[in-house]
């Protein structure tokens, strides 16, 4: 991978957008993210034509099922050969522990803490009786003592979770420059502040694919960091 941090989130439906897109901005970001969205659309013929733009893959597939199914899923994915993949923590650590094992070579395994939509009146609404902060730690705790290769977390928790684990990889999405509009995210911050507080990786989706000019977009968003 090269230096820069961003991952752009491509949470397009047409696949012909999302290569188009990928390919204007591909000077200015460091990898490509490809989500739910791009995945359920296109499978594995879409991953394989983003592959051809030459930049790491993150495959985000927010895996969160038993230990057996999930490793299943990993192996399945072998050879679309991700360089990030996402599963969830709140699955256990046996399902943690067994999607590890089944992960290709040189793909980090990285789990889902709190998603940065939630807030701690969301997370009450479900059961947990904590803030995103207090969840966040916890769920990194899980993480790291699993063997994963680290977490997806807000900019809010990042810099204390690099505390607690020092070689993790950290993967913040919820970011939006100054003057961003957070729609559905409910915990943002600027990428500046993210990768300050120890963000690995900057997950970066609708600032750029939804901007008047995209490029001008990721220059921006380049020049802050
Ligand atoms: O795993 C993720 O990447 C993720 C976790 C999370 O807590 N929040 C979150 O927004 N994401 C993803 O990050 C991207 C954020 O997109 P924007 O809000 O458009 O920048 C989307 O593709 C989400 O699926």
């Amino acid at each position: 991978m090269n230096s820069n941090p961003v991952y752009l989130a491509l949470d397009l439906p047409r696949l012909d957008a999302a290569e188009a897109l990928a390919r204007k901005v591909a000077g200015h970001i460091g990898g490509i993210k490809l989500g739910l969205e791009f995945f359920c659309a296109h499978g594995h013929h879409g991953v394989h034509e983003l592959h051809k733009l030459g930049l790491p893959i993150f495959l985000d597939l927010k895996l969160h099922d038993i230990p057996n199914t999930v490793a299943g899923a990993m192996q399945a994915i072998h050879v679309l050969e991700p360089s990030i993949v996402t599963i969830h923590a709140a699955g256990g650590r046996a399902m943690m522990e067994d999607a590890k094992a089944a992960a290709g070579e040189n793909c980090k395994v990285v789990a889902v803490t709190v998603l940065t939509s939630l807030d701690g009146g969301d997370l009450n609404a479900i059961g947990v009786d904590a803030e995103p902060h207090e969840q966040a730690l916890r769920l990194a705790e899980l993480a790291h003592s699993a063997g994963l290769d680290g977490i997806v977390c807000s900019g809010h928790e990042v810099g204390a979770v690099h505390q607690q684990w020092k070689d993790g990889y950290f993967v913040v999405p919820g970011l939006r420059p100054d003057d961003g509009r957070s729609g559905d995210q409910k915990r943002i911050m600027t990428p500046r502040a993210a990768r300050d507080a120890g963000a690995s990786v900057l997950v970066i989706g609708r600032p750029i694919s939804r901007a008047e000019d995209p490029l001008a977009a990721a220059i921006a968003i380049e020049a802050t960091l």
